[in-house]
């Protein structure tokens, strides 16, 4: 039975600062390293082994990739970590053209797929703020509904048609081959996934809510359907 580590990134800056954030690329905070090193330590408890993990393009994520697969090294079975970048991008410049071993080498592909949804015209507004102006219901509505973007940015539907395609190609492929997988990323990516993994309806996800720092683990058995859900709290 394949395992499905969901990770939501531990807490950034700009959570801290209750700012929206979307495609800024802010790190983690001193509390989200915390969280991070936290997750690991609640995977290394329970016994969980990573064999390769994908996270979203954004530092906050690839952040809480590292921490949590060195801080406790037992979940990678001894294998060291390699941060594969997208060799499709036209501008990057081929560093790690390197064939690599598996049998030593752990995989972190980063991937724009994963990244957070974008938030448009309220990236950098404090959200507080931003509800005082517009009033809370609007901004539940822009940051909660399935179908309503924020002005210029994703709705969740819009981040979905990009997050969900990727983990039925690339990630459930891993998983029916008994691989267990690290998925690091963000609160919209990961309830888009989510929304797919429980069935939810557009308005049962305005209720689900990710907490930072937080394993979620599904099983997988070898078609590629999900059989158990938990929550490492
Ligand atoms: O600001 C953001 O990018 C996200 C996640 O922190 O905010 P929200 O809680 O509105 O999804």
């Amino acid at each position: 039975m394949a395992k499905l580590i969901l990770l939501r990134h531990g807490q950034s800056l700009w959570n801290a600062a209750n700012k929206f954030t979307g495609w800024v690329d802010v790190p983690l905070s001193e509390q989200g390293r915390a969280e991070a090193t936290i997750a690991s330590c609640k995977l290394k408890n329970n016994k969980y082994h990573v064999d390769i993990c994908f996270t979203s393009m954004l530092f906050r994520a690839m952040e809480t990739a590292v921490i949590c697969l060195t801080e406790c090294d037992e979940i990678c079975g001894g294998k060291t970590p390699i941060i594969k970048h997208d060799a499709t991008d036209e501008d990057w410049h081929g560093w790690d053209k390197y064939e690599g071993n598996p049998e030593e080498e752990l995989p972190l592909y980063t991937c724009a797929a994963l990244d957070e949804r974008y938030y448009g015209a309220l990236q950098g507004l404090n959200k507080t703020q931003t509800a005082e102006k517009y009033g809370k219901e609007k901004v539940h509505e822009w940051r909660r509904s399935f179908s309503v973007p924020p002005p210029g940015g994703e709705s969740l539907e819009d981040t979905m048609k990009r997050a969900l395609p990727f983990f039925q190609n690339r990630i459930i492929t891993h998983l029916k081959h008994g691989d267990n997988v690290l998925v690091a990323a963000h609160g919209n990516s990961l309830r888009a996934i989510i929304m797919s993994l429980d069935n939810l309806s557009p308005e049962e996800v305005t209720q689900l809510e990710l907490a930072t720092g937080v394993p979620i683990i599904y099983d997988f058995d070898e078609s590629g359907e999900a059989t158990n859900k938990i929550i490492l709290k």
